[in-house]
């Protein structure tokens, strides 16, 4: 793809989703840093003004937090995070309310579970607030719903979240903004690294370190998060820029600063690709080999038969594994049974099965048009 096409595709993105980290909105001390949210807004309402439209995914609920409850720094424990999570939140919107009032603009909170972006029926709902915000020209504001996440089933970061959230509102750009201007070829800190400025594939990505959350201490993923929602946006077809808040207006402009993540050009059917980098499988389905033969060679559905155990407590419509007699994951499909019902139907024929059990278990385990393989 020509890097013109792509840096046009930038300068007119109408829809664009910015992400902004805990690291650039709080203070070396702790606390929010009211000077840099109201830096954030004063560049994303210029956004606003030249007729884009603007979500904001932000971190910094579990860091604005700390302070309030005199945590000295980011507590690892989850239920400490999520209680530093359920005071900052309010203060981290409370703060962004006022920064953009400064420029007649409103805030909505959207706060986001995993489910919300991963499950069909909700993530229909989650477009159509954000949808309805954007059309009424409120500035929808984005974070994870840390205090009733659960350790398994959490994003942790809000990189791959902000991912999602791009593909789920079809934006034409995803922006992340973080404390270094660009991705570098190792840790920043390191003299002997150099900037990254194009991103095409992989192949550009061979030989990069990724590193740990910067000298703030209150990131959550490093450059591994970012270079995975990168991954993401760019597989449903959105370029992503990543760089510093100050950077941001000269990015959007064209200019050649931080990191552009190209999107690929064949774009994958975004039913599956979201099955495969959006998901967590719930539990796991072991296939005998002649399951695996089929799945994977002859691309057909998942039948009870081929099936010799089952992990998890996944429910009907929730993406599982299908592994291998090794363990290894061969495929990511979304099941048609909840996990207590299978036990009883393993190895046993459709036709037995219906015999024995009603019309209503002769349906495939996963259907091959809710199956991905790996
Ligand atoms: N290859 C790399 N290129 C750029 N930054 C890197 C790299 N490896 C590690 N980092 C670190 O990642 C940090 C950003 O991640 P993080 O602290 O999680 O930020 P945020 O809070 O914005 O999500 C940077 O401060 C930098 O020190
Ligand atoms: N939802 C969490 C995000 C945690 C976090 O630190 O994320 P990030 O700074 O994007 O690496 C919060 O608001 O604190």
């Amino acid at each position: 793809m020509q890097n013109g096409w792509v840096r046009e595709a930038v300068t007119s993105a109408r829809r664009v989703v910015v992400k902004i980290g805990s690291s650039s909105l709080t203070t070396a001390t702790g606390g929010l840093d009211t000077a840099r949210v109201d830096a954030l807004a004063d560049v994303l309402a210029g956004l606003c003004a030249e007729g884009r439209e603007v979500v904001l995914v932000s971190s910094g609920a579990i860091a604005a937090g700390l302070a309030p409850l005199a945590i000295p720094r980011r507590p690892r424990d989850l239920a400490t995070q999520q209680a530093a999570a359920s005071v900052g939140q309010g203060l981290l919107i409370g703060r962004y309310t006022a920064s953009f009032d400064r420029h007649g603009l409103v805030v909505g909170q959207v706060l986001l579970t995993v489910d919300d972006v991963t499950r069909r029926v909700h993530y229909r709902n989650a477009y159509r607030t954000l949808r309805k915000l954007l059309d009424m020209r409120a500035v929808p504001i984005v974070n994870e719903n840390d205090t009733v996440a659960t350790e398994e089933i959490r994003f942790g970061d809000n990189d791959r979240l902000a991912a999602l959230v791009a593909a789920l509102v079809h934006a034409d750009l995803l922006v992340l903004l973080t404390d270094v201007d660009a991705l570098y070829t190792g840790d920043p800190a390191r003299p002997d690294t150099r900037k990254v400025t194009d991103v095409h594939g992989e192949a550009d990505l061979e030989g990069i370190t990724l590193g740990r959350p910067g000298k703030a201490g209150v990131g959550t993923g490093g450059m591994i998060t970012k270079v995975e929602a990168a991954r993401i946006a760019t597989g449903f077809g959105i370029p992503v820029v990543l760089t510093a808040t100050p950077l941001a207006p000269a990015a959007l402009a064209g200019e050649e600063v931080g990191t552009l993540f190209h999107p690929v050009a064949q774009r994958p059917t975004a039913r599956l690709f979201w099955l495969a980098h959006a998901t967590s499988p719930r539990g796991r389905l072991h296939l005998d080999p002649g399951a695996v033969q089929a799945v994977v060679t002859r691309r057909k559905s998942l039948l009870a038969a081929g099936i010799t155990a089952v992990d998890g407590a996944f429910t009907a419509g929730d993406p599982v594994d299908l592994v291998d007699s090794s363990g290894a994951p061969v495929a990511r499909g979304l099941v048609n049974y909840d996990a207590v019902e299978l036990p009883t139907l393993l190895g046993r024929s459709t036709v037995e099965l219906a015999a024995a059990l009603g019309p209503g278990y002769e349906r495939e385990v996963v259907h091959r048009d809710d199956l991905v393989l790996l």
